[in-house]
């Protein structure tokens, strides 16, 4: 039998580390490819088998987060025989992507984990809105993997370096390359976010080239367009689908259907790390509970009359505010109570103000 070089999968001694335990128990490693309907893809050093939950993780499991996703390690009872394995914990995630999961009681469901690199994939046509990308960064960061900016189909724009200018200035030390997957441009510099089993994701809106892109990594179809060459005897028959893919020059890619139905929601801290410009000015404002709205001593006041801080970036930022404090209550009782609270105390005293009759 072959054996895969797990590291290849991107194992590395710090996930050794954490499945001390389990190695004990005797179980052994593998990272998820492709989840349908709690039956897993997994890959393992004895190749890829199909993955079941254990009945006692599931009586364990507390919501859907609990159950692994595409990307996730996992503790595994192989039974190479039937080509099948037994799923008895999920390693804890270096970074998710989740996504609120449809049904009465707010849940969360894991959409792809342990990504590395996440390109934001944003194309150099009529679709290229900063404001747009401002949204994709923010749940770039509420992942914890580490943003880059792709800006594809560089091909049909005039003004690369001027775009690229623009992006500059709402992503702040955020990597930014200019690609061209049709021409086949500037896809070499990709390649460090791919190297030695690194783990890579592609984040972007409908038609920006996502798919091309990562086909173009790969070097032949192998995404959505059913499925991927094996290296037997059937040759181009395509025999397994999977949406972690290993590339051939290293690395992985995850191109899940799951990454393009992602909302925002719950991404305070993303928003912080997408927005530290503003953060870092918000805390030079007078009063620490600045509402920005015209306080004395408010900086992002003054910095949004000298122009340092482009008032479209200010909007974009209170909008997005806006949209997950309003997530965030929909899905809380307590805080639906507290607004409504709010509310009647202002209304009460304002038709208690002297102003009013
Ligand atoms: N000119 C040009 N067109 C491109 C490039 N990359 C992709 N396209 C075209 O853009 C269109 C959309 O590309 P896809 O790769 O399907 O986009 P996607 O992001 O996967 O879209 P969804 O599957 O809807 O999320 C296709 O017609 C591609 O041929 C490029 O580098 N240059
Ligand atoms: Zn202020």
């Amino acid at each position: 039998m072959t054996t895969t070089d797990m590291a290849e999968w991107g194992w590395d001694p710090k996930w050794a580390e954490a499945f001390g335990e389990y190695r004990e128990a005797g179980l052994v490693p593998g990272r998820v490819t492709l989840e349908h309907k709690h039956i897993y893809r997994v890959m393992t050093e004895e190749g890829e088998l199909l993955g079941e939950i254990a009945g006692r993780m599931r009586h364990e499991a507390f919501g859907r987060a609990d159950y692994p996703a595409v990307g996730d390690w996992v503790a595994l009872q192989p039974r190479p025989a039937d080509g099948r394995a037994t799923i008895h914990g999920v390693l804890p995630r270096r970074s998710k992507f989740s996504r609120k999961a449809a049904g009465p009681a707010v849940a969360e469901q894991i959409v792809a984990a342990n990504v590395d690199t996440v390109f934001l994939v944003h194309a150099l046509n009529q679709d290229f809105n900063l404001r747009r990308l401002e949204r994709y960064l923010t749940l770039a960061y509420e992942s914890g993997a580490q943003p880059v900016v792709l800006l594809s189909k560089a091909d049909l724009c005039a003004d690369v370096p001027g775009r690229v200018a623009d992006v500059e200035g709402i992503a702040p030390g955020v990597p930014i390359h200019a690609v061209s997957s049709l021409q086949d441009e500037g896809l070499e510099a990709l390649r460090p976010y791919l190297a030695g089993g690194r783990t890579a994701a592609l984040l972007g809106s409908s038609g920006a080239g996502k798919s091309t892109l990562a086909n173009r990594l790969y070097g032949e179809e192998v995404l959505h367009t059913g499925g991927i060459r094996e290296g037997d005897d059937r040759g181009r028959h395509t025999t397994t689908h999977r949406e972690l893919v290993r590339l051939p020059e290293g690395g992985l890619l995850i191109d899940t259907p799951g990454m393009r139905e992602l909302q925002l929601w719950d991404a305070d801290s993303g928003l912080d790390l997408a927005f530290r410009d503003i953060e870092a000015l918000a805390a030079g404002c007078r009063f620490s509970d600045c509402s920005h709205g015209g306080e004395p001593g408010c900086a992002v006041q003054a910095a949004l009359e000298e122009g340092t801080l482009q008032a479209a970036r200010y909007r974009s930022y209170v909008k997005l505010q806006k949209e997950l404090a309003f997530e965030a209550r929909r899905e809380d009782p307590a805080l639906q109570r507290e607004e409504r609270d709010r509310w009647k105390k202002i209304h009460k005293q304002v038709r208690k103000s002297p102003g009013r009759h």
